[in-house]
Order: structure tokens, then sequence, then C-alpha cells
């Protein structure tokens, strides 16, 4: 008792004589200066997304809608990008009414065409570039999944959803990167999946899409940085959009099933959210999952075997359930 009450008064002395030292207002200057920073770091955030140029592909539905809707109320100036003109047209409508009292918004433009036609894509890059004058934010959102196995699976198919995913978001980033590296300026964001990190089985074209996809931005971030180019690659599970109903079988046709894993998927809105969060603070990498697909992420690269044992029975039973 003797000891604690003694050891409690030598600490209060020393707090009163740190507190009367000279070093006092050094530290409490100190602490003053780092919260000012994050302050003025936060500010810094919000204009990064006010009046920006930002390009979004896929923005006809899912998750590239939400993306629109969110940037659209941060006050970016966006390019929407997709095939369907109706749809666009219509979000257009959407976002040029939805005026905001709080922030300058700008009424978007939308450029149509097929991501997967590298020629298209060089043109619409061009118009892209004239909506504005210029691109800070392009955001390679748009996507298709695929369901099939390998064995039964057309090379035509594999090379649609490659042309779709990698080549489409390759082609596009290309065509503006040399506006952003002679401004030395922007930020490219790709969204890819968590089946760009682990491939499962029944997904082989668009795992393999996906992980061609992380590697070509992973590369590109480390070639850019010396540009002032920022580049995020964004690895989400599940959302609930219509994606699996869009995917394409391994005959070429259409999957048209809301599966249930997609059904329960998080909410595009959400992500939307996280993605303009981590786009203003410059994050290079997220993954955007639950418990279970971040373990098996994990596992891949610690203990691959378990992680093949684990996709080998997931296949054994998936196969059994559409035999019976
Ligand atoms: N939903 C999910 O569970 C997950 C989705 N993702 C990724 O999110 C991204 C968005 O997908 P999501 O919103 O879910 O799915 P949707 O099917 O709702 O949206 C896909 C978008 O891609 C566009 N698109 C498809 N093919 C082409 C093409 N050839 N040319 C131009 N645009 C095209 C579609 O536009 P159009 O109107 O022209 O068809 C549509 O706007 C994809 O990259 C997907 O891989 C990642 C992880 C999970
Ligand atoms: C003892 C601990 C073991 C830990 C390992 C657990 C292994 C669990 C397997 C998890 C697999 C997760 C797959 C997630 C797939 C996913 O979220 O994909 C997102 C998409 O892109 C969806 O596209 P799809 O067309 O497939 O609907």
């Amino acid at each position: 008792m003797f000891f604690q009450s003694s050891r409690r008064s030598v600490s209060k002395g020393k707090l009163m004589e740190f507190t009367s030292s000279p070093f006092f207002p050094l530290v409490l200057g100190s602490i003053g200066v780092v919260a000012l920073y994050q302050l003025l770091l936060r500010v810094r955030q919000k204009t990064h997304i006010q009046n920006a140029v930002v390009v979004v592909t896929g923005a006809s539905s899912g998750l590239g809608r939400e993306c629109a809707k969110v940037f659209h109320a941060a006050g970016a100036r966006l390019v929407l990008c997709g095939r369907d003109k109706e749809r666009l047209q219509d979000l257009v409508k959407e976002l040029t009414g939805a005026a905001d009292s709080q922030r300058k918004t700008y009424p978007p433009s939308m450029v149509t065409f097929d991501l997967s036609d590298t020629e298209a894509v060089a043109s619409a890059a061009v118009e892209v570039l004239q909506c504005f004058g210029h691109v800070d934010i392009l955001i390679n959102n748009a996507g298709i999944s695929y369901r099939g196995t390998i064995l039964e699976t057309d090379v035509q198919v594999h090379k649609q959803v490659m042309d779709m995913n990698y080549f489409g978001a390759v082609a596009l980033t290309k065509a503006l990167l040399p506006s952003m590296v002679q401004r030395r300026s922007g930020h490219i964001a790709v969204v890819s999946s968590v089946q760009g990190k682990i491939a499962i089985p029944f997904r082989s074209a668009y795992a393999a899409s996906k992980h061609a996809t992380q590697a070509f931005f992973d590369c590109l971030r480390a070639e850019v940085e010396q540009f002032g180019i920022e580049v995020s690659v964004f690895s989400p599970g599940y959302i609930r959009t219509n994606l699996s109903v869009n995917a394409v079988t391994g005959n070429g046709s259409k999957y048209s099933v809301l599966d249930k894993n997609t059904a329960e998927g998080r909410d595009p809105h959400d992500i939307a959210m996280v993605m303009l969060n981590c786009v203003s603070r410059k994050k290079k990498d997220v993954l955007l999952a639950g418990v279970f697909p971040t373990l098996a992420v994990y596992f891949r690269t610690l203990c691959p075997s378990l992680f093949f044992f684990i996709m080998a029975s997931r296949a054994r039973k998936e196969q059994k359930l559409k035999d019976s």
C-alpha cells in the first residue's frame, strides 16, 4: 500500500515537473501541428474529388452505376461509359436532376462503346478526353463473369472474357495514360475481384482475367509513380448486382441466373462509398471481402496445399450437385 501510494506521488510529482518544464509547450505545439496536418489532409481529400474529371466504365448498371452516383454527389465531373445508350441517358437525367445544396455538382457527359472492341476503345478515348479536356480519375469497372467447366468451355469464350475484363481495361488505360503523363497527374482505378487473388473452380475464364488485371495494374503502378500517377486495384467479394445473370457460359450463352451468393452480396452503394474514400486517400490495393475469402487469400500464399485441397473438394461437391 505504502509502496503504491508513494509511487503514485512520485509519478504525480514527475508530471508536475514535466508540465512546468520548457519542453511542455513544445510537446503541446507538436500535437497541435499533427492535428492540424490531419485536418488539412481531410480537407485535401474532399477537394481531390470536387471538380475532378472522373470516367466510369460499366456505368449503366450495378457497381458502376453506384460509383457514378457517389462520385457525382462528391462534386466530380463525370464521363459515363457503357454500351446501352438509353440506360446511360436515364442515369445522366437522374444525376442532372439530383442537385446538391451543399456542394457544386455537374451534369455528366456520356460516351457509348464496346470495351471488348480495341479499335472502338481507341476512338472512344478521344471522345472521352474531349468531354472536359482531360481525365483526373479513370475507374475501370465494366466486367462480365463466367460459369463453366474447363473441359466444356470453348476457347472463344475464354477470349471473350479476356477481351472484356482484361484487354478492355488495358486498352482504355493505355489510351488515356499519355495525357495523364503529360499533365504529371492522374489516378487509375480498376475493379478486379477476390478472384484476382485466388482462383476458384468453374470460374477459370473470369479468375484468369482478374489475375491478369491485378498483375497489369501492379506493373503500371510501379511504372507511373514517377509521373505522379496513382493506381488502385479493388478486389471485392460478392456484390448484389446482375453480374451472375449477365455471365457467359461455356458455350457462349447467357447464364441468366441470379446466384444466391450474388443476391446475398454486399450493397453496391456501400462498395462505391468505400471506393470513393479509398480513391481520395490514394489507397493502392483494397481487398473488400469477408473473413473466409480474406483467409483464403492468405492461405493461398502461406499454405497452398491446404487451399488446393479445399478447392478440389469444393469442385467435387459442385460437380455432384450439377450431376444430380
Ligand atoms: N457483383 C459481384 O459479385 C462482383 C463484381 N465484381 C466486378 O465489379 C465490376 C462491375 O460488375 P457488376 O456491377 O457487379 O455487374 P453488372 O453486370 O451489373 O455490370 C457490368 C457492367 O459492365 C458493362 N459491360 C459489360 N460488357 C461490356 C462491354 N463489352 N463493353 C462495355 N461495357 C460492358 C455493362 O454494361 P452494358 O450495359 O453495356 O452491358 C455493365 O454496366 C465487374 O468488373 C465485376 O467483375 C467484382 C467482385 C464481385
Ligand atoms: C481453416 C481456414 C480455411 C480458410 C480457407 C477458407 C476457404 C474458403 C473459400 C472461399 C472462397 C471465396 C470465393 C469468393 C469469390 C468471390 O467473392 O468472388 C467475387 C466475384 O467476383 C464474384 O463473381 P462470380 O461471377 O463468381 O459471382
